[in-house]
């Protein structure tokens, strides 16, 4: 059995994937994992396959080798009528949570527990609403998810939601996020209007796999079925229903959208934090990284030495005060997350990033 004559293109299969598919197996995309097995989508059709021995090896010697949703993974068929997963193919991009100590009553453990959270994700949709509660938009969310998307190798895009909700203060609000995100595309989305929801659309041409990074509340449910065209989400309205009504469909991790394109929706990718992520904080502070090049000393703090254009820019009203505030923070607390890290999953988070890096570096500076 070959993947050929079976389309796989409406879940991202492409020449290149196949061409690294080990004869004798058959291609699927991981669409949920559970101990030991996985749910994939293959060329025909849904199957429950479990994970063949010298997967479990190699699991057992690193759990970055685990399966995870959004992995293309490489099925053989067994004799009494099943399919096995043999190998995940190399992954194109990855979302690590990395080297997290466990909290135990003897307090730290020393052991990592690295866990790649979602795979061969294309696009990072990172989700603030135009108004929360009684906020505006937290550019310090954005710039911290911003971060955490870099990470991961994929391309991040702002989303402004909920824009029917600040009237004509919008155009000044996309002002101020456009500051907090140098380089990124933005877009002002509203799911109740309608309003940029084919703008992110397009993002998922060409059957590319997005992930909707964000705060509980931000809409992400609710903009996942607006591009679906249909109800595959319940949104915080039906969460709060008596339950009743509800559908009781399987929920399915990986989701291809009838219009083209796949959004991964997992809790893990829901509580995602800020790991590993030293090189996505200077992306997204790439302007801050621009002007401390130009200080007179290289190894520079931007406290009170003379010559330091950082400072400059604070004063002249370039540089907002809150964003060099930010960025401070999200050093330190990087600087944190890669001590407590282990080195050989920053590798893997980093791996397709060092590919991409100078492209990207190259989009940023004008
Ligand atoms: N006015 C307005 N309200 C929206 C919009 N999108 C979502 N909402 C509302 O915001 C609330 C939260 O939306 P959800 O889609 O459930 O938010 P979420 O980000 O999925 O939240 P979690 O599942 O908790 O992470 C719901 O009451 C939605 O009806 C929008 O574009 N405009
Ligand atoms: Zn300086």
């Amino acid at each position: 059995m070959t993947a050929s004559g079976h389309d796989l293109s409406f879940l991202g299969w492409d020449d290149s994937l196949a061409a690294g598919l080990p004869g004798g197996t058959v291609p699927a995309r991981v669409a949920r994992v559970d101990r030991g097995t996985a749910d994939v989508i293959a060329a025909d059709g849904h199957h429950h396959a479990r994970y063949a021995a010298p997967l479990r090896r190699a699991v057992a010697a690193d759990p970055v080798a685990l399966p995870c949703v959004g992995d293309w993974a490489a099925l053989t068929w067994l004799p009494e009528g099943r399919y096995e997963l043999e190998a995940i193919l190399p992954r194109r991009t990855a979302f690590v949570r990395g080297g997290v100590a466990r909290v135990s009553r003897e307090g730290l453990s020393g052991d990592s527990q690295g866990q790649v959270l979602a795979a061969n994700v294309d696009v990072v949709f990172v989700a603030e609403p135009a108004l929360h509660a009684t906020d505006f938009a937290d550019l310090g969310r954005i710039e911290r998810l911003l971060a955490l998307a870099w990470e991961s190798g994929a391309s991040p895009v702002v989303l402004v939601t909920k824009a029917d909700l600040v009237g004509e203060h919008l155009p000044s609000l996309l002002q101020d996020v456009a500051a907090a995100a140098p380089g990124v595309e933005l877009h002002a989305v509203s799911s109740i209007t309608g309003e940029g929801v084919e703008l992110v659309r397009a993002h998922l041409a060409g059957s590319r796999t997005a992930v909707i990074l964000g705060a509980s509340g931000a809409g992400k449910s609710t903009l996942v079925n607006a591009l679906a065209g249909e109800q595959v989400m319940e949104t915080q309205q039906v969460r709060a229903g008596d339950g009743r009504g509800r559908h009781t469909t399987v929920h399915r991790e990986l989701i291809p959208l009838t219009g083209g394109g796949l959004v991964i929706d997992t809790p893990g990718i829901r509580r995602v934090g800020l790991y590993d992520m030293s090189q996505g904080v200077d992306l997204v502070f790439s302007d801050i990284e621009d002007l401390a090049e130009q200080c007179r000393f290289s190894d520079c703090a931007h406290e009170s030495e003379p010559g330091c254009a950082v400072l400059a820019a604070l004063e002249s009203g370039e540089l907002p005060e809150r964003r060099l505030q930010s960025w401070r923070k999200l050093q330190r607390e990087a600087a944190w997350m890669a001590r407590r890290g282990d080195a050989r999953l920053q590798a893997e988070a980093t791996r397709q990033w060092k590919i991409i890096h100078k492209s990207v570096r190259g989009r940023y500076r004008p």
